[in-house]
């Protein structure tokens, strides 16, 4: 098994307004192999959305220890940090997070214009692959404004997409979608981990979302608890079903 995710003893907790210290992530431990999928479960506030930024890279945890495709991320400075994060991560924000001046198109291209120079004509390739995967080939020159929730929605995931991360987490990815584009977008997501092995955790409220992962955790008092694991067999089957 290739762990792409390792999360050891991760503790994190917030400032309350009120300056009550909040501990919502208290003891996480978790390890997401190559090519599997976990849904992270919990009651509102219960703590998901910063347990995924943790694990994303994009704040770090009060204490332990996270590594991300190999790399042990503890003894990581700022810049390489980033640089990792935008290189192996894809993250699916619960709000998009789109830039509103920049068109589909342009947001989905965001990551390809960090790190390593891609070539233009790989941008545009690239680009139009993911937007297609989330059939949104037409709206390529769409501003945000001009898109509704769940298209938005699916831009921010092409845009998670368009680099081939090795780790893809999404926070509630179909919270805005019908559900014959969820099914769409989730089978996008899945198809993603499953066929190029990359890691994929998604936070959701969504139980029929949830039954589609592999394994099914709930963050229950800050401490991550297996709710249900599949027989290997049948996590077996369904990838090789969709290679
Ligand atoms: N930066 C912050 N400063 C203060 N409080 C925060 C901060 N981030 C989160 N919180 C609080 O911590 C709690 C957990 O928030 P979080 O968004 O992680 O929960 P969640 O499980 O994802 O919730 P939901 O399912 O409703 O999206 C909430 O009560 C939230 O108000």
């Amino acid at each position: 098994m290739t762990a792409v995710l390792v999360a050891e003893d991760v503790h994190k907790g917030v400032q309350l307004a009120s300056g009550r210290r909040l501990d919502l992530v208290r003891a996480v431990n978790l390890t997401v192999a190559a090519g599997e999928s976990v849904a992270v479960v919990g009651r509102s506030g219960s703590g998901k959305s910063t347990l995924l930024t943790v694990l994303g890279l994009l704040s770090r945890p009060d204490r332990g220890r996270i590594t991300v495709a190999g790399r042990d991320t503890a003894t990581l400075g700022d810049r390489p940090l980033s640089a990792l994060r935008n290189g192996a991560i894809g993250f699916v924000f619960q709000n998009y997070s789109l830039l509103a001046h920049l068109d589909a198109a342009e947001n989905v291209a965001l990551p390809l214009n960090h790190g390593p120079r891609v070539p233009g004509r790989e941008v545009r390739a690239r680009t139009a692959d993911a937007l297609a995967a989330v059939g949104l080939a037409e709206r390529a020159r769409s501003r945000p404004r001009q898109l509704s929730g769940g298209e938005q929605q699916r831009v921010a995931i092409a845009r998670a997409l368009v680099r081939d991360p090795s780790l893809v987490l999404a926070d509630e990815p179909t919270g805005a979608l019908d559900t014959a584009t969820a099914d769409r977008v989730l089978a996008t997501l899945t198809g993603v981990t499953a066929r190029r092995g990359a890691a994929l955790v998604v936070v959701t409220h969504d139980r029929e979302v949830a039954m589609r992962m592999d394994r099914v955790l709930r963050l229950e008092d800050g401490v991550l608890v297996e709710e249900r694991q599949p027989a290997a067999s049948a996590v077996g089957e369904r990838r090789s079903a969709c290679v």
